[in-house]
């Protein structure tokens, strides 16, 4: 378990130490009770082999179209692009795109739970496919957007995070993400293609390391809805 306090990282390198399932509901289950528990949730080969493979090729087929665009930090006024802090490409996930409406139905189905469990008030999920190459990272952050509800837009509430990597991740292949949970070591998880990692977007600090080969995911988020007008 990972809820000990101390200064040792928690290694989480490949899928043998990990919970392994790929029937959903029991994904759901597994996923939700330890966000709740400890903040965080890592799950190895979250969704169905075929699934994975068209979200992969989805994204090659996106990124061979050059929809894919260097992401920014902060919102609306103090939204903003810069190398130091994140290196990434993205796209958000499309409805009409097959293999990410596939992707956004089984989200919502977790979405549903955990509003269930907690009463969380998620409203709706926000995703994109993200392509770190060799050398991007995104330095230290929490997604939960101060500024946001300035806009009167939804807060971040859920973080989601799929890796579209072909597994195995080499031990030397970089891009770990680090999560900083309050009060418990930290954690750091290896990018596996198939792993799916859910955390409180507001009280997890974390950052994704520098990656040594292209890096392929997919981060979302579970929002609360928004006001009409800004506040
Ligand atoms: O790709 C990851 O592991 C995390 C990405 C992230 O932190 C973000 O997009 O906000
Ligand atoms: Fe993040």
């Amino acid at each position: 378990m990972a809820t000990t306090s101390g200064s040792e990282p928690q290694m989480i390198p490949a899928n043998d130490s990990v919970e392994t399932i790929v029937v959903w509901p029991d994904l759901i289950r597994i996923a939700s009770e330890q966000l709740f528990e400890q903040g965080w949730a890592v799950i190895a080969n979250a969704i169905p082999p075929d699934l994975l493979r068209a979200l992969q090729l989805e994204l090659q087929e996106r990124d061979g179209a050059e929809e894919l665009y260097r992401a920014g930090i902060g919102r609306g006024s103090t939204h903003q692009v810069t190398g130091k802090v994140r290196g990434d490409r993205i796209a958000w996930l499309e409805p009409e795109w097959p293999a990410a409406a596939a992707y956004l139905a089984l989200m919502a189905q977790l979405q549903a739970h955990l509003n269930e469990m907690g009463f969380l008030g998620l409203a709706d999920f926000e995703a994109h496919y993200a392509i770190y190459d060799l050398g991007s990272f995104y330095r230290r952050h929490t997604d939960q957007h101060i500024e946001v509800s300035v806009l009167g837009a939804g807060r971040r509430i859920v973080s989601t995070v799929l890796y579209l990597n072909d597994a195995p991740w080499p031990s030397d292949g970089g891009g770990e993400l680090v999560l900083y949970p309050p009060e418990q070591a930290t954690v750091n998880i290896c990018p596996e293609g198939g792993s799916l990692v859910v955390f409180w977007s507001d009280t997890i600090v974390h950052e994704v390391l520098p990656a040594q080969q292209t890096r392929r995911s997919i981060a979302g988020w579970m929002r609360t809805r928004g006001s009409e007008l800004p506040v």
